[in-house]
């Protein structure tokens, strides 16, 4: 069978920041008991900045199966753990130092090896294979849940517009020293990564991202960084949005529920798509 197109970004819209935590809790709870069931652990990426803190409703979530996470970081600034700019930092101030993940089952950089951006890169990308090895890589790591914020320049993790980093394709792990905004040394996994996920949900919050959420979901072929982050088959993305960011794009909204599996979300898209069609033409 030829391969399937990567399925359509599924897109909601929540009145509030507070009505969008808690459905994103509801679906991280969701995501992990669907690749506990399947898979039998449950491997998901964090990014750092307000994502971090909108995922403060997982606290006291009940019947999470906790022991059965695999903390990885989509990104990570070269600087100690416990600095304000660490992913890791601002995760566990946001929810992880809440929650009873054993601490082995949370992966860090080396912080001993900051000073030296190729050898973290490096070490980083061996955890990662030393962990997929075992289960399902085959080209790439395939991660069941990346969580992905997006810069108001359409960046995320650390792949920033223009950047030779996005050229990427053997890495899992890459680096970067000259980051336009932000710590400057970072190291990133890659997009060939990002793009193997069995599902991406990027969060975005606020009016000063809308005029940007609008250029990455309705004129996708810009090329950003964000917009290129579409999950090959099986993978789903979804777009987490408040009100305020979600102000401008067309895009048409899915009324938040649990979608499996591709033609779930096809479908979704284009009722979502008829919905809005026909909202138009009653105005
Ligand atoms: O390390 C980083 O800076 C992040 O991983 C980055 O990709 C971030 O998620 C976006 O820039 C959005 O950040 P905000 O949500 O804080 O605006």
């Amino acid at each position: 069978m030829p391969p399937q197109p990567p399925a359509p970004p599924v897109f909601y819209s929540f009145n509030t920041t507070d009505v969008l935590v808690d459905s994103l809790a509801n679906f991280v709870v969701k995501a992990q008991r669907d690749a506990v069931e399947k898979r039998g652990k449950f491997t998901i990426a964090l990014s750092r900045g307000t994502l971090a803190a909108n995922l403060r409703g997982l606290v006291g979530q009940e019947n999470v199966q906790w022991d059965k996470w695999e903390v990885f970081f989509c990104d990570e600034a070269a600087v100690p753990l416990e600095s304000e700019d660490s992913n890791y930092h601002s995760n566990i101030v946001s929810f992880l130092s809440h929650v009873p993940i054993p601490k082995n089952q949370i992966h860090t950089i080396d912080p001993s090896l900051i000073d030296d951006l190729e050898e973290l890169a490096d070490q980083y990308e061996k955890q990662l294979i030393d962990h997929f090895a075992k289960s399902n890589a085959a080209r790439y790591p395939t991660f069941d849940l990346m969580l992905l914020g997006m810069g108001t320049d359409g960046e995320t993790a650390s792949l920033f517009p223009r950047h030779d980093i996005l050229t990427e394709k053997d890495a899992w792990v890459s680096y970067i020293d000259d980051a336009p905004r932000g710590p400057k040394r970072r190291i990133t996994m890659t997009l060939p990564v990002l793009t193997h996920c069995y599902r991406a949900v990027f969060v975005v919050t606020g009016g000063e991202k809308a005029e940007m959420l609008h250029s990455i979901l309705d004129e996708p072929e810009i090329g950003l960084p964000c917009s290129r982050v579409r999950p090959a088959s099986p993978g789903l993305v979804f777009w987490f949005a408040d009100a305020d960011a979600a102000s401008t794009t067309k895009y048409p909204p899915t009324t938040f529920r649990w979608i499996d599996n591709q033609k779930e979300a096809e479908e979704a898209v284009a009722a979502a798509k008829r919905k809005a069609a026909s909202k138009g033409d009653d105005e």
